[in-house]
């Protein structure tokens, strides 16, 4: 069977409060984007994980996907599998790369055992997995918080603007970005601020995260700057970073970024 989990982006990042868990609650929205990776998994006498395409750091059985096998093995009689994993989404990029394979694995995983699980049981099998996991089992755009993995439904269809990924040549951890920040309880909530005219969203709905991030990498503040001077209506860095992404009416010309990044036209 195969699946193809796609990328998110953050639409607003306010972290609000230090947990006593050592997370950090947060308000964001998620919004699903056209960036796959492809996800395949057969029977087989032996688990075994192998992947192409971009190179995942980390050893086999710290990827999401394994260790996403391991917990349902716990609960459940499954065969070993084989895992392969097309790897597209560009990784410490900010767009969920790796949760979304672990969600789309637990799908996959549901439907090809007949596992019954419904979509909050396996949501809650996503969160185990991470911050991030839970909101790629429904897959779409809401409102999220606490850890992230809290949801409020919201409508927001981007689909008639031009949506443009910038991936620059650089890597940021999530724990890397959480260092540094001063959660700041939120006076207007990103449920509400989200409804505003997308003209206003500039001055309105801001990535606390990228006043970390920008002191360490000025090329991601260089690339938002751009993505305005180009026309966006909006551009923010993604979650944790490094990508960024440009709100456009129509498709910009974006030649002079395509040599040092990885622009995607959505
Ligand atoms: C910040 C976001 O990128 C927004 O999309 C996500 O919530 C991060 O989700 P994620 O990459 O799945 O993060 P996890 O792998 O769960 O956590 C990585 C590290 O990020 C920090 N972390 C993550 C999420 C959160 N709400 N508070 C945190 O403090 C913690 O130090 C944690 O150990
Ligand atoms: N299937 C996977 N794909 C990519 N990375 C994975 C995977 N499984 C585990 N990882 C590990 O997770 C780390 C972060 O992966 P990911 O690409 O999800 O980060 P991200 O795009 O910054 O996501 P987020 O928005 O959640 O911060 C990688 O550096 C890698 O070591």
């Amino acid at each position: 069977m195969i699946l193809f989990p796609n990328a998110k982006i953050n639409i607003g990042l306010n972290i609000t409060e230090r947990r006593p868990d050592g997370y950090h609650n947060l308000e964001t929205i998620f919004y699903p984007i056209d960036i796959k990776d492809a996800l395949e998994v057969v029977k087989s006498d032996k688990l075994s994980f192998t992947s192409t395409g971009l190179e995942i750091p980390g050893l086999m059985e710290d990827n999401l996907c394994v260790k996403g096998y391991h917990m349902l093995k716990q609960d459940y009689d499954l065969p070993p599998v084989s895992i392969h994993l097309h790897k597209h989404i560009p990784i410490g990029a900010g767009l969920g790369g790796g949760s979304s394979d672990a969600a789309f694995f637990i799908r996959l995983m549901n439907d090809k055992f007949k596992l019954g699980l419904s979509v909050d049981e396996m949501t809650d099998y996503a969160r185990r997995l991470g911050a991030d996991c839970a909101f790629f089992i429904e897959n779409k755009p809401v409102f999220a918080f606490e850890r992230g993995d809290e949801f409020e439904s919201i409508k927001l269809d981007l689909s008639a603007y031009k949506i443009v990924l910038v991936m620059p040549p650089v890597h940021v951890s999530t724990g890397e970005a959480f260092r540094g920040i001063k959660p700041t309880p939120v006076k207007d909530s990103l449920f509400d601020l989200i409804n505003e005219p997308i003209a206003d969203w500039k001055k309105l709905i801001k990535n606390d995260f990228e006043q970390t991030v920008f002191k360490n990498h000025a090329e991601i503040r260089g690339i938002k700057a751009a993505l305005y001077e180009a026309g966006a209506i909006y551009s923010s860095m993604s979650g944790t970073g490094a990508s960024v992404f440009g709100i456009f009416a129509e498709t910009p010309d974006l030649k002079f970024l395509e040599e040092e990044n990885q622009v995607f036209y959505l």
